[in-house]
């Protein structure tokens, strides 16, 4: 059958968005391994769902696949390129959109500059809810790898993250520390990994290793964890701009309790089509 498709990215982070609304198409995960190959497929970080909600007070579900093919329950950077194309698409004309996915229901706002803030729902912070393994919550927990021990937050955004405070991201260990750490048998089911570097209380630098598709150019739920993680240790203020390789989001977070804002850009590259 002929699936047609947009590819688009949030700050380098890019997806193949599929309209489930408009077309019919089961997805199994070798296709979507098959399609995420960037020399023998169309090549993603990850695939990105549309489809009708299963509440009636929501607006769609998104859906999440990572290019191995695990189905994940948040995308921060596809939910502002999920609210572009559902408008640009007319599947809605609504400038407020209600989205529910795996990890829970988030809130997507078009913005006059083309931008989309995310309301990307409060953080989780319980050992059991993110899912890591720990005696208790902490506010950083040590974590032994390979016999060296390391400091790390630990944050559900709907999906789960470590955290690692480093003096230079560009010296951190992101392919080789962020591979281990993302099978660590502490986290149950695998973990994106982001390396934050401070430059100051609103600014930080960060790179992300994420589960099922590895190092990317940016992580929007990895920017929020950060700023979490950074925040519950006392290192920052509310509003951060948090610099990845492919660009800059502002994450705002008044505290525990609160959700987590995200606003950056959505981008649209080329429509395609392929047969599966
Ligand atoms: N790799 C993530 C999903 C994509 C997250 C990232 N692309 C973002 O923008 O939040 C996971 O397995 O939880």
């Amino acid at each position: 059958m002929l699936l047609k498709f947009t590819k688009m990215h949030g700050l380098g982070n890019d997806f193949m968005v599929v309209d489930l609304v408009s077309q019919r198409a089961k997805l199994f995960p070798d296709q979507v391994r098959a399609l995420a190959d960037r020399n023998f497929g169309i090549g993603f970080d990850q695939l990105l769902v549309v489809e009708a909600p299963n509440n009636p007070e929501m607006d769609f579900c998104y859906r999440i696949f990572n290019a191995d093919g695990s189905e994940v329950e948040q995308c921060g950077n596809g939910a502002r390129c999920f609210a572009r194309f559902v408008y640009d698409k007319h599947l809605t004309n609504k400038q407020i959109i209600k989205v529910e996915t795996a990890g829970g229901n988030i809130e997507l706002r078009l913005t006059e500059d083309g931008g989309v803030t995310v309301d990307m729902g409060a953080p989780k912070l319980v050992p059991e809810q993110i899912p890591f393994q720990a005696p208790e919550q902490a506010d950083s927990y040590s974590l032994e790898v390979d016999g060296q021990t390391y400091q790390i937050g630990a944050v559900s955004m709907g999906n789960p993250h470590a955290v690692l405070v480093v003096d230079d991201v560009d010296q951190a260990p992101v392919e080789q520390l962020g591979a281990k750490i993302e099978v660590h048998p502490r986290f149950p089911n695998r973990v994106n990994v982001g390396f934050m570097q401070i430059i100051s209380r609103s600014e930080v630098r960060l790179r992300v290793f994420e589960r099922g598709a590895g190092e990317t150019l940016a992580c929007g739920t990895g920017a929020c964890a950060a700023v979490v993680a950074g925040r519950v240790q006392g290192l920052l203020d509310e509003n951060v701009q948090v610099h990845l390789p492919g660009g800059t989001l502002k994450i705002h977070w008044q505290g525990k309790g609160q959700p987590v804002m995200m606003t950056g850009p959505a981008t649209r590259v080329f429509e395609g089509q392929i047969y599966l």
